[in-house]
């Protein structure tokens, strides 16, 4: 499942920057171009190119019909968006359980925004945590010193510097099973940020399954121009087979639009 409801508004340009003056700030993030295709396309791209999956649902906003134009068999959207993530993850959960997941079943949540993620990571997730009683999620250890803050003269200033051995940023997916997962989300509510959040409520402890530096959430207004350099980077190398093109091939039409 792939929530895309939401409203991307940490990447909205500062007025009067360069940047604003092409950025188109009523389409949410999901849908600008990154290297040539909206960004969600992208990720589903990569949900696509992992043939173990039932399929993708993604969660639109309700009236949200941008994906129309470029329908294709492996996703499908509902419109269950709601005012918070947790909202949309559950809006989502809910609409897989109508159209007949089971309790037992595992679910891929992914965030539409993290669209360098590869069917490669997907699949090591889903390696790692298909045996695993509770679940896990991509995340990606600290890499750099860790500061807490103060409000002090002439701004904000260092409080402290925090022991970063046992920290990790939590990525997607996550991946649990349908009932566990809803019983949480449904328990903690819509503050939750992260699935693993809501399981750890219960008192589980999901799986940290390695990710990688470059499956970053596009949330800043910056982060476009890297996501794009990334994708061309790959796309001179070894990632045009994500729609299941064999390495170097053209890979096939996608919808009414064509991808890579
Ligand atoms: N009510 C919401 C909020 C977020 N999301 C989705 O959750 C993912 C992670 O959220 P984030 O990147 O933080 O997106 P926004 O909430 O859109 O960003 P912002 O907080 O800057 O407005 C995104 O794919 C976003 O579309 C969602 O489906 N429904
Ligand atoms: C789920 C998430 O991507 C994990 O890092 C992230 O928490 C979602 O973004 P938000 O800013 O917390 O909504």
């Amino acid at each position: 499942m792939v929530p895309c409801a939401g409203m991307g508004l940490r990447a909205v340009p500062p007025a009067a920057t360069p940047a604003a003056a092409s950025a188109d700030p009523a389409l949410p993030k999901q849908y600008h171009p990154v290297a040539g295709h909206p960004m969600v396309m992208h990720t589903l791209a990569a949900f696509a190119g992992v043939s173990r999956l039932l399929g993708t649902l993604v969660a639109v906003a309700p009236g949200d019909h941008f994906l129309n134009a470029y329908a294709h068999p492996t996703f499908f959207t509902v419109e269950c968006g709601g005012p918070t993530r947790a909202d949309t993850v559950l809006g989502g959960l809910r609409a897989l359980v109508a159209r007949g997941a089971l309790p037992d079943d595992w679910v891929l949540v992914h965030d539409a925004a993290r669209c360098l993620v590869t069917s490669r990571q997907i699949d090591t997730l889903i390696d790692t945590c298909q045996h695993d009683a509770v679940g896990g999620l991509l995340a990606h250890k600290l890499a750099d010193t860790l500061k807490t803050s103060i409000d002090g003269p002439g701004g904000v200033r260092v409080a402290s510097t925090v022991d970063r051995s046992d920290k990790w940023l939590a990525q997607t997916p996550q991946m649990f099973r349908m009932a566990p997962l809803r019983a949480a989300i449904e328990h903690v509510g819509s503050g939750a940020t992260d699935e693993a959040s809501a399981m750890e409520a219960m008192g589980l402890h999901p799986r940290l399954v390695p990710g990688g530096a470059q499956n970053f959430k596009v949330t800043y207004p910056d982060d476009f121009a890297l996501a794009a350099a990334v994708l061309a980077q790959r796309a001179h190398g070894a990632t045009l087979d994500r729609f299941g093109g064999a390495r170097g091939q053209v890979a096939p039409a996608y919808g009414k639009k064509t991808m890579f």
